[in-house]
């Protein structure tokens, strides 16, 4: 199931590789890809059986569906057994967090045969991010991480964050990546996710990081074209003769066409 292009996934679902039940509900659900974590999700006492649990539950594989295993940060105690241990088992891919500078990729690259994902969750990840998308398949930011160590209150909302948001969409991009945004918490505000979604989406993000199986439907649709986009899509490129013109009372040129033709291959898929 690899490929390198991820920009199609909308939603990544993350689970703790620690719990079985969720591995087993996972199995049947909508995301884009399936992240299963070792790092925040789990505890210290279980990260042993979390590494045997997801390299099980990848190899059993969930429905063709990519799928991704969090390894803990570099640096930390378990980052060699989880890096060594998965470099050959059957994960897509493996999703580095809290990389703070290039040198972490390239090494942890060393030991493993995995294209990997780099988050970006510090305040030196985000300055660094340009360069590191170079090494990385795609770039997640890691929202709560970073809004802590900016030292941001709890609550705070998302102003704060919009220059990080923003520089992890541009250096995804300069590097021809994709980028996923950070989760959302609040597990019963359906009306707040669809407005982190569309707000991560207006970013330029390509999906989001979800935590809880209640969230995928709403990143799936934020995510994808509306059946309005599609059909404005449609119409551009009906009317569309090449060069500058008038298009329903605005102008357009090749790259709107360009980009309506992104729009119908994005709904395509
Ligand atoms: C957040 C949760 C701890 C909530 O758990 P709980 O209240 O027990 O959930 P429910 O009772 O509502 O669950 C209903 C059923 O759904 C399954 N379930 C729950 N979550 C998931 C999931 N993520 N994937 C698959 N299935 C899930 C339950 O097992 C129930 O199934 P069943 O028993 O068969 O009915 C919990 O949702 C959870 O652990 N979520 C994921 C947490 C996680 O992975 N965190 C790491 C990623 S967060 C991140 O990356 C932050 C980043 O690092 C940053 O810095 O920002
Ligand atoms: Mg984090």
């Amino acid at each position: 199931m690899f490929t390198t292009d991820l920009r199609h996934c909308r939603s990544l679902l993350f689970l703790p590789a620690s719990n079985p039940r969720a591995i087993e509900k996972a199995r049947s659900l909508a995301a884009d890809m399936i992240v299963l974590d070792l790092e925040d999700a789990v505890k210290p006492e279980d990260k042993a059986e979390a590494r045997r649990a997801a390299a099980e539950a990848a190899r059993a594989g969930f429905g063709g569906r990519p799928t991704a295993i969090r390894v803990n940060a570099t640096g930390s105690e378990p980052f060699g057994e989880d890096i060594v241990a998965l470099r050959r088992g059957a994960a897509d891919y493996i999703i580095l967090p809290k990389v703070t500078d290039p040198r972490q990729l390239h090494d942890a690259g060393q030991l493993t045969e995995k294209p990997m994902l780099a988050m970006i969750e510090t305040a030196a990840g985000v300055l660094a991010a340009p360069s590191i998308a170079l090494g990385a398949a795609a770039l997640i930011i890691g929202t709560n991480d970073l809004a802590a160590d900016l030292g941001m209150p709890a609550g705070a909302g998302r102003e704060g964050l919009s220059h990080a948001l923003q520089t992890v969409v541009l250096a995804a991009r300069a590097a021809g990546i994709a980028a996923f945004d950070g989760v959302y918490n609040r597990l019963e505000d359906d009306d707040g996710l669809a407005e982190e979604c569309r707000q991560g989406r207006a970013f330029g993000y390509d999906g989001k990081s979800l935590i809880h199986p209640s969230q995928i439907d709403t990143a799936n649709r934020l995510f994808g074209p509306s059946e309005d986009e599609v059909a404005a899509a449609e119409r551009l490129i009906a009317a569309a003769t090449g060069g500058a013109e008038r298009f329903e009372g605005r102008m357009i040129e090749t790259l709107h066409v360009d980009a309506a033709r992104s729009v119908l291959a994005r709904a395509r898929r």
